[in-house]
């Protein structure tokens, strides 16, 4: 199976915080793979330096065979990336973004039917300021979405979406996945890595501390007791 993105003997500090001791995993080519951990263990650092964004003090990282950290904007546009706050422009309305971002790719999504897609219609024409979190949630999701990259990480896609609306997204990267495309979903919740994930990656304390798929993972005893078993000494 092809390994779409390798992370191996990833270190880095922040001053005396350690916040990646030794992490390797791997996600592959069209699944899903879903980062578990609690608060602190290092998901958002580790992503981050997947994307390109952070450099770590040590070891690799590799995204379609290349180094985010030194990729040109080819690259760049074969990554998509939902950051955890969001990061949207707050002047901006929806609809306008999201044709705005699909015209600086080559072969974009649909933005109408994605915004139908995730719900966005009756909001698409109000200022991303006066959103709420939710609402913002999907339009960071679509903007992910709408260069249909071949790699997408996203930072807790689900946080605070009111149930039908997480359905809606889980089906959206259910689709996304069948495409063909690697996504790699950090979240806090068990029932959406049961309900999406190909493989999950349980970090804590800045190392991977299991990995495989949902049934490998969680045994007999289930997903939620492994992953309070292995990562009980850290609260
Ligand atoms: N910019 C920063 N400066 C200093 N310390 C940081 C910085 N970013 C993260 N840290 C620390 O590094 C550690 C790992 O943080 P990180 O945000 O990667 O964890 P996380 O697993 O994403 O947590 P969460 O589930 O809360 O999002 C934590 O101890 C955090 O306090």
């Amino acid at each position: 199976m092809t390994e779409t993105v390798v992370v191996a003997g990833l270190r880095h500090r922040y001053g005396d915080v350690v916040a990646l001791d030794d992490m390797s995993w791997t996600a592959e080519a069209g699944r899903i793979t879903a980062v578990l951990g609690p608060n602190g263990a290092g998901k958002t650092t580790m992503i981050e330096m997947a994307e390109g964004l952070r450099c770590p003090d040590a070891g690799t990282v590799r995204v379609l065979g290349r180094d985010p950290w030194r990729a040109d904007a080819e690259h760049r546009a074969r990554v998509g990336v939902m950051l955890q706050d969001g990061g949207l422009p707050g002047g901006t309305k929806p609809r306008r973004l999201l044709t705005h971002l699909a015209a600086m790719h080559r072969r974009p999504a649909d933005v109408d039917d994605l915004v139908a897609r995730l719900g966005i219609d009756a909001f698409a024409g109000t200022a991303v300021r006066r959103l709420s979190g939710g609402q913002r949630q999907r339009v960071a999701l679509a903007a992910a979405l709408v260069g249909r990259p071949e790699v997408i990480f996203l930072d807790e896609p689900t946080a605070g979406l009111d149930p039908h609306a997480r359905r809606d997204v889980w089906r959206l990267l259910d689709e996304v996945r069948d495409l063909g495309a690697t996504l790699v979903v950090s979240t806090h919740s068990f029932g959406e890595a049961e309900r999406l994930a190909d493989k999950v990656v349980v970090v804590a304390r800045g190392r991977v501390v299991a990995e495989g798929t949902v049934d490998e993972v969680g045994g007999s005893a289930g997903l939620e007791q492994t992953y309070f078993t292995l990562t009980e000494d850290v609260r």
